[in-house]
Formats: structure tokens, C-alpha cells, sequence
């Protein structure tokens, strides 16, 4: 055993490179911070691609031609129903059960429904159509959870909806506008991948030990589910809500800072002068709040974000302008998290597949703190 692994701890483990990956790079042009998925730039993905072509690119490894784009698609849209004895369950739940907590439980029951749910960890070809059954049914879950919480009736998947569309109809019972399909289709791009983040990284390690990717995406959609990683876009709207009006903005930023508390929707790991995906964002949520015909959100947001990025040198992550433009299509705040996680699957998946493609068991070292040499004392003795 070699001394120095132990010698050398990273907290955090902030800078380890701890796999390879060809599929996502957050180091951007001369390592200034930037993202691409498989060698393609964010901002020409947000601009040039849909939620279906991004999923394709992350699962296959190169964008789609029309034939494969519209054979992954007719997948997806045949794929979306939900086995019913998970939709009974959904009854059973309590609805004061977080969403994020019942998404985790649904991915769990659909693993056992899957048509090749006994097929070996390292099938690649049967990972690949578990991950596009993922994609297609985790957003049918979100929905029918969200609609059965609320007492209502169903809304059931519609195959002449793309992706998104079908997911604001099922959740709103209505087809969103233009504006807002688009809108919501570029966050799903936005959010689908991001290299080796916490849930990313939990995901690779459950299945390192030849797990299946069930088990894996279970895993990650736990780790996500934290406010200090995608459980921050729930997190970033409550900021707003407790702020309330664009004129208490500024006080209410410097008492915080003041106190020193951790805002929500600021700073990252990686970025250090700025998330890319933020800024697309932002764009889009100017152009939400003028269709609903209501900035205050905007004007609330704008001197906190100018706050914490001059005087704490944090700008802002995907999850601040995420919330509020989740908030413009009438989306339940609870519903934020469960929609990145529906959007990560397809870069979960990934990851996953890759990682069973060239696997070796992950298991690092920890530094031993604890008392040396310790005795058994007789218990009448301790
Ligand atoms: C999709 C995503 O997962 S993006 C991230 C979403 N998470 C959030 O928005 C939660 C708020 N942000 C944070 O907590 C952090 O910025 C993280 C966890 C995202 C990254 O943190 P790291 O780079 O590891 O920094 P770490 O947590 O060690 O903090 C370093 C210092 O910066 C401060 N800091 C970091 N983020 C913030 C913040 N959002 N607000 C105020 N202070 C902050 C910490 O308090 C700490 O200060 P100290 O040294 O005086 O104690
Ligand atoms: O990369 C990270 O640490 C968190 C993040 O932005 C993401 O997962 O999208």
C-alpha cells in the first residue's frame, strides 16, 4: 500500500480527477470556463438543438440525422406510459411527500417493470434503451405525482407533443405557448449534463461496483436532491419570495451578507467567474416575464445578483435564473428539483454507461483521525 495516497487529501475533493470522460468538458476555451457536451459549445446546443437531439448526443455519442432523430423520438413518445401499479402507489403516498423524495421511490419501482430488468450491468445496448425508457417515463411520473397530490385528474401523455410540450400539458392541462415550450426545452438542455458533479459522481460510484443503472440514477437523484447542489433551484426561489418586492432588495441582500449566510443560487465549484448556463437563462427569463406580463421578479433579482457577484465575487449558478423561469410556466416550486433531475437522466445515463464500458471499482482512501491503539476495557470497566 502506498503511504502517499493517504498523505495527500483533497476536501471536497476539490480538484481530483477521478475518471476520464468523453462526454461532457466544463474547462472551456484555454480553461476559462466554459461547457460543451461531446466537443459541442452550450450556446450553440441552447440555440441549434432540442431536448430529444441533446439526449441522442449524450447517449450515442454524436448529434442525430433526421432518421435517427425521428426513431429516438418515436421511442420516447411510445415509451411514456407509467406501469399502474405505480400510479396507485402515487395514491397511497402522502402528498405532503417532497416530489423529489417520490421521483427517487418511482425510478426504484420502474427498474422492477423494466422489459430487461434481468439483462447483465454491462449490456451496453440494453443500458442505452433503459436510459431512453428512463427519459420518457421519469417525466410521466413527475406529472402524475404533481396532479394526483393535487387532487386532480390526470392528464395523460399525448404522442403528438414533443418532450416538453407533453410535460407542461400533463403538469398544467394545457399546451404551453411557443415561448414557453422553448423556453422550458432549453433549460432541459441546460441542465441534462454536467460533468463529474456530486450526483454525476455518486451515480459512476454505484455502479463501479457492477451495479445496474437503476441503481445508479436512485443514487444520483439522492444526491441532487441536496440545497448545495440541485436542490438549489427550490432553494433560489424561496430567496425571492422572502425578498418580495424589488424595493426591500437591496437591504434584505446586505443584511444577509452581513450575517453571513450562503445564498442560494450563487457560486460553484467549477466557475469561478461565472456559470455559462446562467446567462443563457437569464436572457430567457426577461423574455417570460414580459409574456406573463410581470418583471417584479426581475427587479428583485437583478441587485441581489449585482450584491453577491461584486461584494462576495459569486456569480450566479444555473439554479438563480432556473427558478424564476419555472415560476413563469406556473410550475410548482417543488417541481424545480424533480425537473433537473428529469433532465439529467440522459446525462446520468451516460456517464453511467460509460463508466460499465471501461469499469474499474471506485473505492479512494480516507485519512485515519481517529485514536490509535486503543484496549478492550471489561465493560464494567468503560
Ligand atoms: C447545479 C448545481 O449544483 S450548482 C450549485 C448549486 N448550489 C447552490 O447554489 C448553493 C449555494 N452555493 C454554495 O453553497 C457553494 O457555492 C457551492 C457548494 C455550490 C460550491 O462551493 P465551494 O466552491 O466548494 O465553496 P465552499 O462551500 O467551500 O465555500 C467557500 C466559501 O465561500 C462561501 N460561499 C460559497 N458559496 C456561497 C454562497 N452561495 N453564498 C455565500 N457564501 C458562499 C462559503 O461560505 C465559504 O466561506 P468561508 O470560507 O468564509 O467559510
Ligand atoms: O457541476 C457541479 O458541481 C454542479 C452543477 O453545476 C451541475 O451539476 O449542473
Amino acid at each position: 500500500m502506498s503511504t502517499e495516497s493517504v498523505d495527500r487529501y483533497y476536501p471536497g475533493l476539490e480538484g481530483v480527477i477521478a475518471n476520464e470522460t468523453a462526454i461532457a468538458n466544463v474547462e472551456g476555451k484555454e480553461g476559462a470556463g466554459g461547457l460543451e457536451y461531446r466537443g459541442y459549445s452550450i450556446e450553440d446546443l441552447a440555440t441549434g438543438a432540442s431536448y430529444e437531439e441533446t439526449a441522442f448526443l449524450l447517449l450515442h455519442g454524436d448529434l442525430p440525422t433526421s432518421s435517427q432523430l425521428r426513431e429516438f423520438d418515436g421511442r420516447l413518445r411510445s415509451s411514456r406510459t407509467l406501469p399502474l401499479p405505480l400510479v396507485d402507489l402515487y395514491r397511497q403516498i402522502p402528498s405532503s411527500i417532497h416530489p423529489m423524495d417520490v421521483l427517487r421511490t418511482s425510478v426504484s419501482v420502474l427498474s422492477h417493470y423494466d422489459p430487461e430488468v434481468n439483462a447483465p450491468p454491462t449490456d451496453h445496448a440494453a443500458n442505452v434503451r433503459k436510459a431512453e425508457r428512463m427519459i420518457a417515463q421519469m417525466a410521466t411520473a413527475v406529472a402524475y405525482r404533481e396532479r394526483i397530490s393535487k387532487g386532480l385528474d390526470l392528464v395523460a401523455p399525448r404522442e403528438d407533443l414533443d418532450h416538453s410540450a407533453n410535460f407542461l400539458n400533463m403538469v398544467n392541462g394545457q399546451v404551453p405557448s411557443e415561448t414557453m415550450r422553448r423556453a422550458f426545452d432549453l433549460s432541459l438542455v441546460l441542465y441534462t449534463e454536467h460533468e463529474l458533479n456530486a450526483s454525476t459522481f455518486s451515480a459512476r460510484v454505484t455502479v463501479s461496483t457492477l451495479s445496474d443503472i437503476y441503481s445508479g440514477i436512485v443514487a444520483a437523484i439522492g444526491t441532487l436532491k441536496g440545497p448545495l447542489h440541485g436542490g438549489a433551484n427550490e432553494e433560489a426561489w424561496k430567496v425571492l419570495e422572502q425578498v418580495g418586492s424589488p424595493e426591500n432588495a437591496e437591504s434584505w441582500i446586505q443584511d444577509a451578507l452581513a450575517r453571513k449566510e450562503r445564498i442560494m443560487g450563487f457560486g460553484h465549484r467549477v466557475y469561478k467567474t461565472g456559470d455559462p448556463r446562467a446567462r443563457i437563462l437569464k436572457e430567457y427569463c426577461t423574455r417570460l416575464a414580459a409574456e406573463v406580463g410581470d418583471d417584479r421578479w426581475e427587479r428583485i433579482a437583478e441587485p441581489i445578483e449585482q450584491a453577491v457577484t461584486s461584494q462576495k465575487n459569486l456569480p450566479p449558478n444555473v439554479d438563480w435564473p432556473s427558478a424564476r423561469l419555472y415560476h413563469y410556466m406556473n410550475l410548482d416550486i417543488e417541481l424545480y428539483t424533480p425537473i433537473f433531475a428529469m433532465a439529467r437522466v440522459a446525462g446520468w445515463s451516460a456517464h453511467v454507461i460509460e463508466q460499465l464500458d471501461h469499469n474499474r471499482l471506485m473505492r479512494p482512501r480516507a485519512r485515519y483521525i481517529g485514536p490509535p491503539n486503543r484496549e478492550i476495557k471489561p465493560i464494567e470497566q468503560r
